[in-house]
Parts: structure tokens; sequence; C-alpha cells
């Protein structure tokens, strides 16, 4: 694969990278590239977290050297699944597991336990070196990637840590590269600033698009002034609010039930989280959608790109019906292989079970 290839590859569907030249100068460095991404393991897996699944995809193709952190003792730190750290490794696993069977190669990735990590006094030290670097506002408005704001009554005070064993996670696998959707440039943009003073590597960071939840901006608790980041983070799909959000579990009938029932109005693109599902987990894996319609309506037609579809959508040119019922159809091909495997795993089964009865948060 040519540089230009590997950057293409690595880039496309992104929100942002800070920086692209600075990518671009570590991919020419011909050396072999570190990444990561970490996610907090709380539960269902939903279709959101595909977007930057896809992007781990890209990363190995692009033969970055990705490590998958799972981040356990964050987790607990955040009180998931009621802080019972067996029911968070189990949780990892179902994670990976999704990640398996949409077509990561999961030989390839380096598994990192968070676990793993608290035990090196190494790790603390610099969790402390980090925290000296940084100011304590800077820490506090960083809580956001956590799903956090300072201004929380009664939050303990390991979550102030948190932010620190952050960065400090990039430092100790002396990364290259952070992945994360946009909710976690706070952490990224910490571990540049910091990096600087510490004298340690700099990372790009990549960040994906927060994929909208099924009520697209509807129903939203926006607060005057409040930064466009933090309306994103509002109104994206959440485990911790089911009714936003299709799991990879999801019966067909229910992900058709839920795709009928979205916000997709006539016409409209901004925050519609159907046409967003075409653009960031449909069309990264097909190269058309077929729109199927009667022919009174003018009869069958495919799209080979995202953007012809969105300015037919958006002239009026397909109907939002017939547009859910092809995004359920390639939606429910993406999910089959994942569900059928999940199926054939019963101790998921139990997990399951216990988290729907255990608080998310
Ligand atoms: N709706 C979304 N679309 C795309 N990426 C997402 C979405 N929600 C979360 N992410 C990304 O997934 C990773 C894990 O995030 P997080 O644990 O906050 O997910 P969540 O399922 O929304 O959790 P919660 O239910 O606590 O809000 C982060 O990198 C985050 O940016
Ligand atoms: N903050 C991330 C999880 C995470 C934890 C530690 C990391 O080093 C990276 C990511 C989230 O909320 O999903």
């Amino acid at each position: 694969m040519s540089i230009d290839q590997r950057l293409q590859l690595i880039t496309r569907n992104a929100a942002e990278i800070i920086t692209i030249d600075e990518l671009r100068k570590k991919i020419e460095s011909e050396e072999k590239l570190k990444g990561y991404i970490g996610f907090e393991p709380s539960g269902l897996f939903h279709i959101g977290w595909l977007i930057w699944t896809q992007k781990v995809k890209d990363l190995v193709e692009a033969g970055v050297n990705m490590t998958l952190l799972r981040a356990t003792w964050h987790a607990w730190i955040n009180d998931k699944l009621g802080g019972d750290l067996s029911l968070i490794k189990m949780a990892a696993d179902y994670t990976v597991e999704v990640i398996k069977n949409y077509g990561v190669d999961t030989t390839k990735l380096n598994i990192v336990d968070a676990d793993d990590m608290v035990k090196e006094k190494d790790y603390w030290a610099l969790v402390i070196k980090v925290a000296k670097n940084a100011s304590l506002a800077r820490i506090k408005r960083a809580l956001t990637i956590m799903g956090r704001r300072a201004e929380e009554a009664e939050i303990d005070a390991s979550k102030l840590i948190y932010p620190a064993m952050q960065v400090s996670d990039i430092f100790y696998l002396d990364l290259d590269i952070a992945l994360g959707g946009t909710d976690q440039r706070k952490a990224h943009m910490l571990a540049r600033d910091v990096a600087e003073k510490m004298g340690k590597k700099k990372i790009v960071s990549i960040h994906t698009p927060l994929l909208v939840g099924l009520q697209g901006g509807q129903r939203m608790s926006i607060t005057e002034g409040m930064e466009e980041d933090d309306i994103q983070a509002e109104i994206k799909m959440s485990k911790s609010k089911p009714e936003s959000a299709i799991f990879v579990s999801d019966s067909r009938e229910d992900v058709e039930r839920k795709i009928m029932g979205a916000y997709c109005p006539k016409g409209v693109a901004e925050n519609n989280p159907i046409l967003q599902i075409l653009k960031y987990i449909i069309f990264p894996r097909y190269n058309f959608v077929k729109i199927e319609r009667d022919i009174r309506y003018g009869g069958d037609v495919e799209f080979k790109d995202y953007e012809e579809l969105e300015r037919a959508y958006i002239e009026g040119k397909i109907h939002p019906m017939d547009l859910k019922k092809a995004t359920a159809r390639r939606l429910n091909e993406i999910l089959e292989p994942i569900r059928k495997s999940l199926e054939r795993k019963p101790e998921f089964e139990e997990m399951i079970q216990k988290i729907s009865k255990s608080v998310t948060r």
C-alpha cells in the first residue's frame, strides 16, 4: 500500500485528525506505528461503536500496530455495572467478541487489560507526573471524556484521577496514534500538551464521529451556552438511553422496528440517524446501496456513494420510508454474523441478564 493509500484509509470518515501533517510525517517515516483505542466495558454494544470498530479495522489494514485497551479500572472508577469488576471483565470479553465478528483480525491486536497496567508501580509514577503537569481546572474540564461534569454533586475523588490515567495510558503504551470518538478530544489534547512538557512522544489523534441517537436532535436537554461538542455528546446514541440505540444483539425484527420509528424527516440531513447509519456504517462496507421502490414511484434506484444518496434525499427524490427499508435490510446483513456468534455463546446470555438488572451508571 502506498503512503497516500494508507493515509486515505486511516482518515476516511474521520471527524478530525490532529494533525494531518503530523500523521503524514509519521507514515512517511516508515517506522512501525503504534495506535490504540480504550473502551469502558460497560454493557451492551450499540451500533455507534461500530464506527470506531471500523476505524480499528482500517488502521490494522493500513499496517498500524493497534492496542485495544480494556479500560476495566476506568469503568470501575466510573461506577459502570455497579462497580462489579468481574461483570466489567465479562463485558470486556463480550466487546472483543463483537469486534472480532465485525471482521477485525483480533490476532493482530495487542489486547491489554487496565487491571494489569495498574499493578505496575511505574504506571502510578507516570500518573502523578501527568497530574503535576496539568491544572486542576483542566482536569475538571476533561471529565466529559467519562461522560461526567465537574459540577456533578456527588462524585467521588477517584474520578478526578481518571483523566490523568487516560493520558498516562498513552505514554505507558508509548503510542503514536490515539483513536476515539470526538468526545475523547479533551484527553488527547491534554496528552499532546503534557507530552511537550514531559518530553514524551506527541500523539496524533483520530476522532471518529458520534452517531446521533434514533430521536435525532429532538427532546434533548440543551442549556444556554453549551458548546457544540457537548450538544453532540448529549444527542448521541448511548446505551444509558436504550430507546436511542440499536444494539448489535437486537433481533432482525427489533432492528426493523427501531429504524421504522427513527427520526428521518423528508429532505432533512442534519442529525438524521438513518443517513448517518448509511454514511458511517453501511457505505464503508458496501460498494452500493439499492433503494427498492414501487414502479409507480420511479422503481428501484442504486447509489454508489453516500454523497450522491444524500443529495437525492435532500432534493426530496427519496421517500423516508424507502430509505428506512433499505437501511434496515443492509444493517441486518451486517449484524447477522455478530448476532449468530453471540447466540452460540450462552455465557454472554447470563451476563446480559445480569447487566439489564444492574445499573449502568
Ligand atoms: N453514539 C456514538 N457513536 C459513535 N461513537 C460513540 C458513540 N457513543 C460512544 N462512542 C465512542 O465509543 C467509545 C466508548 O464511549 P462510551 O463508553 O461513552 O459509550 P456509550 O455507550 O455511549 O456509553 P454511555 O452509555 O455511558 O453514554 C468512545 O470512544 C466514544 O467516543
Ligand atoms: N474514556 C473512554 C475510555 C478510555 C479509558 C482509558 C483510555 O486510555 C482510553 C479510553 C470512554 O469513555 O469510553
